[in-house]
């Protein structure tokens, strides 16, 4: 056996933490980076009275505009956080958590170090759990605010939450006195203020309205890159205070308090939670390890912190503003090198922003089973075959082996995220809408967008035809995992096999539950005669189309 000697058991490596920095040099390196995006003192602060800003998933001080708006607006900013009872209840229609421990534990991080960062500025974070129509409103009476300033959502769940905080603020009337340029004796109401702030690229810079948008992520890209640049990142007085005088700031929650038990990562990645944890991260990735120049090379990988950014959980929270990123790209093109690598994080941050630019155009068809293109297909619900995905027990080690790092860790590569769901919805014909809600419990970077678009151009149901592909386990283990180190990390009982015999482990393996769909063609070990039946869908006919991007 050519490369293939069986190597001893070994034990599982320790816990990776991402970044992979000392507390006192994260701390170090937050400092410095807010410092350099600190406004210089003659920043004008013009308004009257007191402006809440309305934490939602913007959780930073850097670029964060709603937090700039409320405090030149006003003369007191109240930040607030509203721990919302419903991110805890059930996904839509499966009724799985909707949000799991480990993303839970995430966000307690990005509370407390935001807050943490707010204190240092000279404000406070006032969290209180329940809804925001319900807490905003009363805050916006109790201290006069004028305004409610929030970063603007785009899917329906967020849209339904806006709608109903602009309508009770709507019910509060405010005296003249707390409204800056209103007629004396008149009775005003608190506005809500959205401000739109997920994506690189400013929606209002579009050379196209959101309901014109190509269906072709190619054609919006370059178009987006040709017709619109990227604003630079706002930036936030040193010192924003004082806050109103509030009695009790309550304190950052904790898992039990949202019915979790908490969930330890013994294996893979933990990652920290929180701005200062996402800037660090940044600069591990960009300036300590110079791993942005090889990126292109190495993004396709699976294991270990550094084959990618892993930008993406601090992106989902808001910990990190996607312009930050790109200013950081710039800056290390000018300083160190600028190459196929270093674009290419700019290319993927493009995806993230067209995911969510279609959620706008695409409204809740991103969540139905026929998708955007409503298209028609029986799909299977059966309970114990997904199970045997979700928890890793489908025979296939690749497929086991993310499942398992998924719930594990929150995180799972996005090679990895292709392959299960190509697995899940064209090996299995499992409605896809079970595999995206799974993953809306686990995922650490969990987004709306970026998840459902995903999932239904994974499913073949997405607005662009073309983006329908089968991912052949076999040739994507050969070629992504020849050694089966990544296979033998989640699955110890494959390390003891020879390297090449650890994604095709045969007899030695539990039993496959399914056949794949287009047969075994690359498979070197496993499956002998299994047959290449197809199992539950059939999407007429379609041969596999290999990898995608
Ligand atoms: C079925 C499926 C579900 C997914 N669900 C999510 C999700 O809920 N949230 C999420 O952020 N990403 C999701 N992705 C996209 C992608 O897998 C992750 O963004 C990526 O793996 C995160 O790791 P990274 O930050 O190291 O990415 P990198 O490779 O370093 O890329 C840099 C950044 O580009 C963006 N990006 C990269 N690929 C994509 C993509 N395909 N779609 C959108 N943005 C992208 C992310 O913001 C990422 O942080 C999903 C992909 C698939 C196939
Ligand atoms: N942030 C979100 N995360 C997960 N799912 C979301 C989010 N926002 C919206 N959805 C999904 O959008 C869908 C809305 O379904 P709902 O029944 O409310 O409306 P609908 O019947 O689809 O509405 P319409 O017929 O007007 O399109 C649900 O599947 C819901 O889970």
């Amino acid at each position: 056996m050519s490369s293939s000697s069986s190597s001893k058991p070994e034990s599982p490596a320790p816990v990776s933490q991402v970044p992979g920095l000392d507390p006192v040099e994260m701390e170090r390196v937050a400092g410095q980076t807010l410092q350099r995006y600190s406004a210089s003192s003659s920043a004008k602060r013009n308004g009257r009275g007191v402006a809440v800003v309305w934490f939602r998933n913007d959780l930073r001080v850097l670029d964060n505009e709603a937090l700039y708006k409320a405090w030149v607006s006003s003369q007191e900013v109240l930040a607030v956080y509203c721990v919302d009872p419903r991110i805890f209840g059930s996904t839509h229609y499966f009724g799985f958590p909707k949000t799991g421990a480990l993303r839970a534990q995430f966000l307690i991080e990005c509370l407390a170090d935001l807050k943490k960062n707010l204190m240092k500025r000279g404000l406070n974070l006032l969290i209180q759990h329940g809804k925001p129509e319900e807490i905003l409103p009363d805050l916006a009476k109790a201290f006069g605010a004028h305004t409610v300033y929030a970063q603007k959502e785009t899917c329906s769940e967020e849209l339904n939450v806006e709608r109903l905080v602009s309508k009770g603020l709507q019910r509060v009337a405010l005296p003249s006195s707390s409204v800056q340029s209103s007629k004396p004796g008149s009775v005003n109401n608190p506005k809500l203020q959205l401000i739109w702030g997920t994506t690189m690229y400013h929606i209002d810079d579009l050379p196209f309205d959101t309901s014109s948008l190509p269906d072709m992520y190619t054609q919006f890209r370059k178009s987006v890159e040709a017709k619109c640049t990227v604003h630079g990142c706002i930036k936030i007085p040193a010192s924003l205070g004082p806050p109103p005088s509030v009695e009790d700031w309550g304190c950052v929650p904790s898992l039990d308090q949202f019915g979790l038990q908490s969930s330890i990562v013994s294996k893979g990645m933990k990652f920290v939670g929180g701005e200062s944890a996402a800037l660090g991260r940044v600069h591990e990735y960009f300036w300590k390890k110079d791993l942005v120049k090889i990126y292109k090379h190495t993004r396709n990988g699976m294991l270990g912190p550094d084959y990618s950014t892993k930008f993406s959980p601090w992106l989902a929270s808001g910990s990190l503003s996607p312009r930050f990123i790109y200013e950081e790209v710039k800056r290390y093109e000018k300083e160190r090198e600028a190459n196929d690598s270093t674009y290419w994080v700019l290319f993927e941050l493009i995806w993230r922003d067209y995911f969510r630019f279609l959620s706008a155009k695409c409204g809740n068809s991103l969540f139905h089973l026929g998708g955007p293109r409503k298209v028609e297909h029986r799909w299977i619900q059966e309970r114990t075959l997904f199970e045997s995905w979700r928890d890793g027990h489908t025979g296939y080690p690749l497929i086991d082996a993310n499942m398992k790092e998924l719930s594990t860790t929150g995180f799972m590569s996005n090679r990895g995220r292709q392959i299960v769901c190509s697995f899940l919805v064209r090996d299995m014909g499992i409605d896809w809408r079970m595999g995206a809600e799974w993953f809306e419990t686990c995922l650490l970077d969990y987004d709306p967008c970026s998840n459902y678009g995903n999932w239904t151009y994974g499913a073949g149901v997405g607005n662009d035809p073309r983006e329908d592909r089968y991912f052949s386990i076999p040739k994507q283990a050969q070629n992504y995992d020849p050694d089966g180190e990544y296979v033998a990390y989640w699955l110890p009982q494959l390390r003891s096999l020879p390297k090449d015999r650890r994604n095709f482990p045969g007899m030695a393996y539990i039993k496959p539950v399914v056949p794949l769909k287009f047969g075994n063609a690359g498979s070197r070990h496993q499956n002998q005669g299994r047959g290449s039946a197809a199992r539950g869908a059939n999407f007429g006919g379609r041969q596999p189309r290999g990898q995608r991007r």
